[in-house]
Parts: C-alpha cells; sequence; structure tokens
C-alpha cells in the first residue's frame, strides 16, 4: 500500500475513536459506581487464566513425580493428607477449583454490572438526545437530511454503551497477554511473534469489512427510514383507516418488499465477502498455531519441556491464539462501532440558529403597542418561491385581527414568524419597538399561546390534553376545567366515560378516541390555559359545526377582551367578527380593515364574502 494511503487509512481509523473519550465520560458519569466496579472486576478476572495454567503445569509435574514413586494401594483419604507430596497435589487442586469458582463468580458479575451500566447510559443518552432535539430549529427538523442525521444518532443512543464493555474486555485481554506473556518469554519468546504475525491479516481484513459496512448503513440512512415509514404505515392505528378503505396494503407490502430486498442484497454481497476473506485468514492463524504447538512437542520429546510444561506451553498457546484473536477482533470491532458514535455525536453538535440572546431585553407588561411586521419577507429552506414577502402590518395590543385568503397565501407562515419558528429571511419584526431575538425565546413563547390546525392529539389523559397549553399546571384540576369550560371542551370531557382522567386516542390501554370536532375543543382550551397576551388560532376550528364554531369564536371574542388576537378561518361568519381583517394574497396585505368597510370596498374580500354567502342561500 503507498504511505499515502496508509496515512489516510490510519487516520479514518484515528478519526473514528476520536469520540471514544467523551462516551467514556458519559457513561461514567451515567453511573460512576458501576463504572469503578466494572473496572476492577476485570482486572481482577484478567489475571486468573495464567494463574489457573500455571496450577494445571504443578498439579501434572506433581502427578508425573507420583508416577515414579512405589506406593500400596488403594490409600485412604488419611494417608493422602498424611504424605507431604500428596497433600500438596490436593491443595494445588483445591486451589484450581477455588479459582475456577471464582472465575465463574467474577464472569457473572462482569455481565450483571456491564448490563446495568448499558442501560443506565441508554437511558441517559436518550434523555439527552430528546433534549438537544427539542431544542433545535424546526426548520433542522422539517430538512429530510437532517432526518436522516436524527435517525442516525436515535440508533445509535442504545446500544453504545456496549462499546464500553469492548473497551474495557480488550483492557482486560491486555493484562492476560501480558501476564501470558511473561510466563512464556522464559520458554518461546519468539513463537508468540508468530502467532501474532500470522494473526495480523485477519486483523486488516476485519477493519477493511467495517469499514465498509459502516459505509452502507451510512449510505442506506434515507433507505432504511423509507422503510420504517412504510412498516409504520402498514402497521399502525393512525394510517389504518384509510390503508383499509383505499385498499393500500398490497401498495405498501410491495414497496416494503422491494426496498427491503435491495438492503439485503447490498448486505448480503458485503457479508458474503466478508465470510470468504475471512475464513481463509483465520486458516492461516491455525496453521501457525499448530506450527508452534509442533515445535513444543518436539522439545519435549527431546527432554527439554517436562510434560506439565508441555501442558503448560499448548494450553497457553491455545489461550493466547484466542485471546489474540478476540483482541485483534475487539480492535476492529471498537474502532467500527466508534464510526458509529459520529453519528451520536455529531447530532449532538448541530447548534439551532434561532436562540436567545445573551442579554435579552425584558419582555414588556403588559404589550403596549403590539407586534409590527416591518417588509418581512421569508422563504422556506430550499423553496424557490417567497411564501410571504414584502409584508409590513401591526398587529395591535388588544386587537382581534382575523386573516384570510386562499391556500397557500401565507396566513400559517406568518403564525410561525410570530412565534420565531422560523426568523424572516428579509426585513424585522418588533414587538413593543423591539425585534423579536432580542428577546429571550422561552419568555417571548410563553406569551403566544397559538393552536394549529394541525394541532397534535396526544395519546394522553383529556386532562393532560389541555394541560400540555401550561405543563407545568398540570395538576391545577380547577384551571383545566376552567379552560376547558371556556372552549366548550367541558361538554364533551364530561360525557367520557373517565371524564378529565379518561385517556385518548386508540393507542394505549382503554384509550377512547374523539370526533374531529370534540378533538378541536379539546385543542382550543390549550390557549386558554396558557393566559397567554397574544392568542392565535389557525384554523383548529375547521371541522367544527357552523354552530359550534360561531359559539367558540364569540366566546373567544369576549373571553380575549383587552388582549390580542389572530384569527385564522375560511369561514365568513367567523373573520366578521375581528376587529380587523387583512386579505393575503400569494404572500402579500391586498386588503385590509374591518368587514364593512372591505364590503365597501368592493375588492377581492367583497368578492369572496359574496361566493361563500351564495352558497348558503
Ligand atoms: N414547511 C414548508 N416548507 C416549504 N414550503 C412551505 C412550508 N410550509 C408552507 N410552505 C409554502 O409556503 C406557502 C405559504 O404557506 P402557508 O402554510 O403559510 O399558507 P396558508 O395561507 O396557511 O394556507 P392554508 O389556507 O392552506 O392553510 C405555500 O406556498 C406553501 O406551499
Amino acid at each position: 500500500m503507498p504511505s499515502r494511503l496508509v496515512r489516510t487509512w490510519i487516520r479514518e481509523r484515528a478519526g473514528a475513536l476520536r469520540y471514544l473519550p467523551a462516551l467514556f465520560r458519559q457513561v461514567h458519569a451515567a453511573s460512576p459506581r458501576l463504572f469503578a466496579a466494572s473496572l476492577a472486576l476485570r482486572l481482577v478476572r484478567a489475571c486468573l487464566p495464567v494463574a489457573m495454567l500455571y496450577l494445571a503445569k504443578l498439579i501434572l509435574d506433581a502427578i508425573v513425580a507420583e508416577h515414579g514413586r512405589p506406593r500400596t494401594t488403594p490409600m485412604g483419604l488419611e494417608a493422602w493428607l498424611a504424605d507431604p507430596h500428596l497433600a500438596r497435589l490436593a491443595g494445588l487442586v483445591a486451589l484450581e477449583l477455588g479459582l475456577a469458582v471464582l472465575t465463574d463468580i467474577l464472569g457473572r458479575l462482569g455481565t450483571l454490572v456491564d448490563g446495568l451500566m448499558a442501560d443506565l447510559y441508554g437511558n441517559a443518552a436518550t434523555l439527552r438526545l430528546m433534549r438537544h432535539a427539542a431544542a433545535l430549529d424546526l426548520a433542522q427538523f422539517e430538512d429530510s437530511a437532517q432526518q436522516d442525521r436524527l435517525e442516525r444518532a436515535r440508533r445509535q443512543v442504545t446500544g453504545r454503551a456496549n462499546l464500553i464493555a469492548q473497551v474495557f474486555g480488550l483492557g482486560q485481554n491486555c493484562v492476560t497477554l501480558a501476564s501470558f506473556a511473561v510466563g512464556l518469554a522464559a520458554f518461546t519468546p519468539w513463537l508468540i511473534l508468530l502467532l501474532v504475525a500470522a494473526l495480523v491479516p485477519a486483523f486488516l481484513n476485519e477493519m477493511h469489512f467495517n469499514r465498509q459496512g459502516y459505509r452502507l448503513a451510512w449510505q442506506r440512512t434515507p433507505e432504511r427510514r423509507r422503510i420504517d415509514y412504510l412498516r409504520y404505515l402498514g402497521a399502525s392505528v393512525e394510517a389504518a383507516k384509510e390503508v383499509k378503505l383505499f385498499g393500500l396494503n398490497g401498495y405498501l407490502t410491495e414497496r416494503f418488499d422491494a426496498l427491503a430486498r435491495k438492503l439485503l442484497a447490498d448486505n448480503r454481497s458485503l457479508m458474503i465477502r466478508r465470510a470468504a476473506w475471512g475464513g481463509g485468514f483465520a486458516a492461516l492463524g491455525t496453521l501457525a498455531y499448530y506450527l508452534a504447538y509442533a515445535v513444543i512437542v518436539w522439545r519435549t520429546v527431546a527432554g527439554q519441556f517436562s510434560i506439565g510444561d508441555l501442558a503448560f506451553l499448548a494450553g497457553s498457546f491455545q489461550r493466547l491464539r484466542g485471546l489474540i484473536e478476540d483482541m485483534l477482533l475487539a480492535v476492529s470491532l471498537i474502532a467500527s462501532q466508534a464510526q458509529y458514535l459520529d453519528d451520536l455525536f455529531s447530532f449532538f453538535e448541530i447548534r439551532p440558529l434561532i436562540r436567545s440572546p445573551e442579554h435579552p431585553a425584558p419582555m414588556p407588561e403588559p404589550i403596549r403597542h403590539g407586534l409590527a411586521f416591518e417588509d418581512v419577507g421569508f422563504r422556506y429552506p430550499g423553496a424557490a418561491a417567497w411564501a410571504v414577502r414584502h409584508l409590513s402590518f401591526t398587529l395591535r395590543a388588544g386587537e382581534v385581527l382575523a386573516l384570510v385568503g386562499e391556500n397557500g397565501a401565507g396566513k400559517t407562515t406568518i403564525v410561525k414568524l410570530m412565534t420565531r419558528l422560523y426568523d424572516p429571511v428579509e426585513g424585522r419584526i418588533l414587538l413593543d419597538g423591539r425585534p423579536l431575538p432580542a428577546y429571550d425565546l422561552d419568555a417571548l413563547r410563553a406569551r403566544i399561546g397559538v393552536i394549529f390546525q394541525d394541532f397534535v392529539r396526544f395519546d394522553l389523559t383529556a386532562s393532560e390534553n389541555v394541560a400540555v397549553g401550561r405543563i407545568a399546571e398540570r395538576a391545577d384540576a380547577a384551571r383545566i376545567a376552567e379552560a376547558a369550560g371556556r372552549s366548550l371542551a367541558d361538554g364533551v370531557i364530561r360525557r367520557l366515560p373517565q371524564g378529565y382522567d379518561q385517556p385518548l386516542g386508540k393507542r394505549f390501554e382503554d384509550g377512547i378516541d374523539l370526533s374531529g370536532g370534540e378533538w378541536q375543543k379539546i385543542a382550543i382550551a390549550r390557549a386558554y390555559m396558557r393566559e397567554a397576551d397574544i392568542l392565535i388560532l389557525d384554523e383548529p376550528t375547521a371541522a367544527l359545526d357552523a354552530r359550534s364554531e360561531y359559539a367558540v369564536f364569540q366566546r373567544f371574542r369576549d373571553l380575549t377582551r383587552g388582549r390580542s388576537a389572530v384569527l385564522i378561518s375560511h369561514r365568513f361568519s367567523t373573520v366578521r367578527m375581528a376587529d380587523r381583517i387583512l386579505v393575503l394574497e400569494q404572500g402579500r396585505v391586498l386588503e385590509s380593515g374591518t368587514h364593512a368597510e372591505l364590503q365597501a370596498l368592493g375588492g377581492r374580500y367583497a368578492e369572496l364574502f359574496e361566493l361563500q354567502a351564495a352558497g348558503y342561500r
């Protein structure tokens, strides 16, 4: 191999190991005591094999010596123990037994400690992952490349603690190896070298295929995510209705099958090549072992070694061969698994772009002037078209503003910009004269309550489904009931068999599903739970019947008096209740005014209103 290739090869492997110290730190932090116990156990276990083998040699030599001595048979136990030679032999055997039992016990204990440590670390890493994912920007979530990274990281949180066990195991084997090497060096040092040399090609081979395996897994993340998605669609409560009625099952299973076969084909060819090469190199190692064995046998026959020496050497070589092979495999396995650490730790390195400033401005209490858009333009990452552009308007304090416009006009985008789920690409948004990024992100979001059209139906209890609006108050039953009362969800919840404690959704035991409109009433209760200064309802009422929507908004209008609110609805009977209406078209404000003013203007609003009214006549 040319030297440049060798250097790249080494760099790649060394690079793969760079996250190992961080992993060690995290595992240690997750359970310092278990970490220390695991280390100590391994150190003791490392020294046991050579001690046992040496004892076996002493036993054999003692037996051979006894063979030469004349004695009357059979002998009783007392006569055995009275004979100093035989008593020593019995002592050696008892010691060997003791060590064997200790080996078993320490082995079990080690597995237990490692297992507990892996579980604790797995939990700690999952918590970190959840916390970090929650801090990321929405844009980072929506980007498919980032979703691939998240998926890779998610696969890594569990199971990586095994890596620690492997590293510890490698250390343990090193100590054992050193102890054997010391014992053997006295007899035949160069034979050890022979064994090592014969096993190196097998090691390099493993490293090579590990790397290829990782590359394949990395490249196949998008397909794997797709496969997971198909599996989910084919077997989920959420999709079951449409899968049945549209007869999608055949289509889904076919797609799954095709993708799974493709992944399998790639994997299979790698596995076959790996097995073929691995088998060849393993044979080389075996050959070296038997060569060493032949040398020892020959020298024993020649009278240079005793029978005990022969047993010790043959045993040592056999153990050594297994040991070196294990160690080489462990090194390559560690290097290969450490590559996957990259997936985990590089995920933690993704930094959200939408953050709080270091010195946030104090939030105005209450909001005096309102929220002003100044020539705001926004384009979704990767999108060619502007979602909104040259947008200027003010949501005044205490005002109820309605946004109307056709699908895709930019209404939801405005809400996302107000709540800093995204930041504008052009222009700025001011709250009481200061740009939004001047305020602490959490403080800002705490003052705004938003219910989106695609609000989440949590598979939690009815009470918790309301409480998510202000999760810190989840134990405050009176507050939850009051919020539910305001949004008309109270009536829905009281009719449930378990009332507020009723689990909702079909995912878990005893869960009950609600109608679309009933879910919406519960979702709207979250906004009241929040008691925010700015309330935004982004079409969460589409599934309500006309009477309910009217009632919900009438109450909303009354209950939010003195607070700012944004209403998004396609129903003009609702929209007309607003203090001011913005008509949007292709991301711009086309018209603005009260219902009466816009009617009088005879523009787009009047046209759309007339269209809807005609439908009812
Ligand atoms: N996450 C996204 N990534 C890329 N483009 C998006 C994304 N969300 C919305 N868009 C695009 O931005 C534009 C404005 O969308 P927006 O959701 O704000 O419309 P809307 O007025 O709320 O529509 P609707 O009445 O259908 O809810 C649309 O052209 C839409 O295709």
